[in-house]
């Protein structure tokens, strides 16, 4: 029979599963410290539980964690690494190292609803939403674990269509029971969905990006369908209500396509959708996927577009764009291995 990861569970769960078999609810604390602070592989590690309880978590628990199946290198030092989460059904993990920083992106679901023009995973459809386990595990297996200083759900999947796991696992990685991570260093990216904006901007204290790549409803909704459900002009409504001001960052993700939203019209326009608003804007080179008839902007006409929004009062930089060598763009790796395996 499938055991039950134990990874993932926050500590009220991890207490509620102790009580459960008949254990001390103390014995929580000591599963949470073996399993996030020692990081260990297995139930026989947890040596301060006795044998006896070991025996009984083991019988239906397990840690859950698992190494990834493939890793790509690229000549900038950036790796993707591909992880298993059920038959046929990949997800896509990168660790981007730069300067000081060591940044890992994790994905939140096999695939995607919200079908983006320019994206891969879109382009997958949906398979499956990621558990708690699932989500963390790609922290949990992968080499750099110790290394990193930031973590990006900007993999694959749209987190706030898997909200409930997602903040279980930022639960984990933000408390001093599980990883003891400052949510400044934790952003979750979203095409913003009703729902999930402000449950998460209520429940969470991490950094939010919104992806907006047109500041125009009619644009926006031909690259995103997702505009239809929830305009952008309402998503910023609604991030007006919270304060962005102090520890809490905002961000807006805006993928640079030649020739369709890259003139300054757009930059004026996002000037006006943005002002007043805490924020800064994240200008992305597009990551050329098969089939969609987009091509990324021109370097300097990036550069323009980035002086024209710091000059207008909103801080914008450009992405570096890592990994071009190994299937950058998010949805490449695991769409190959699936239709490798359908080859097969
Ligand atoms: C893959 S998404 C995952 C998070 C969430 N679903 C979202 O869309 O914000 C992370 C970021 O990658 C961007 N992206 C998707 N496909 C891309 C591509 N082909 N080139 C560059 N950026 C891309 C998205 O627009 C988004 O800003
Ligand atoms: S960009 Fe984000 S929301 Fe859009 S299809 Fe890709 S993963 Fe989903």
């Amino acid at each position: 029979m499938a055991k039950t990861p134990l990874l993932g569970r926050t500590l009220d769960e991890l207490k509620e599963i102790v009580f459960g078999l008949g254990m001390p609810k103390f014995t929580a604390g000591q599963i949470a410290s073996w399993m996030y602070g020692k990081k260990v592989s297995s139930i026989d590690e947890m040596t301060n539980l006795s044998l006896k309880n070991r025996e009984l978590l083991k019988a239906s628990y397990e840690i859950g964690c698992s190494a990834p199946v493939h890793e790509m290198r690229s000549a900038d030092g950036t790796v993707k690494y591909l992880f298993s989460v059920s038959e046929g059904n990949f997800v896509e993990t990168v660790y981007i190292p730069e300067d000081e920083r060591a940044t890992l992106c994790v994905s939140s679901q096999v695939g995607c609803k919200m079908n983006c023009k320019f994206c891969m995973t879109g382009k997958q459809g949906f398979a499956q939403d990621l558990t708690a386990a699932q989500i963390l595990n790609q922290i949990y297996s992968v080499p750099e674990r110790d290394t990193l200083t930031n973590i990006v759900f900007m993999g694959m999947g749209e987190p706030f269509d898997n909200l409930d796991e997602v903040l279980r696992a930022l639960d984990v990685l933000t408390s001093d029971y599980g990883y003891g991570w400052s949510p400044k260093r934790i952003t979750v990216s979203s095409v913003g969905l009703r729902k999930g904006l402000r449950r998460f901007l209520d429940l969470s204290d991490c950094h939010l990006a919104i992806s907006l790549h047109s500041p125009f409803p009619a644009q926006r909704k031909e690259l995103m369908p997702a505009e239809k459900a929830y305009p952008i002009a309402e998503i910023v409504e609604e991030l007006r209500r919270y304060d962005f001001s102090k520890q809490r960052r905002l961000s807006f993700e805006y993928i640079m396509f030649k020739g369709v939203n890259d003139s300054m019209v757009y930059a004026k326009e996002l000037v006006k959708l943005l002002r007043g608003l805490d924020c800064r804007i994240n200008l992305i080179r597009f990551h050329a996927i098969p089939g969609a008839d987009l091509e990324g902007s021109e370097p300097e006409t990036m550069l323009a577009f980035r002086d024209y929004l710091t000059g207008h009062g909103i801080f914008s930089t450009i992405r570096a764009s890592r990994g071009e060598d190994i299937f950058a763009a998010c949805g490449m790796l695991s769409t190959a291995k699936r239709q490798n395996i359908d080859s097969e």
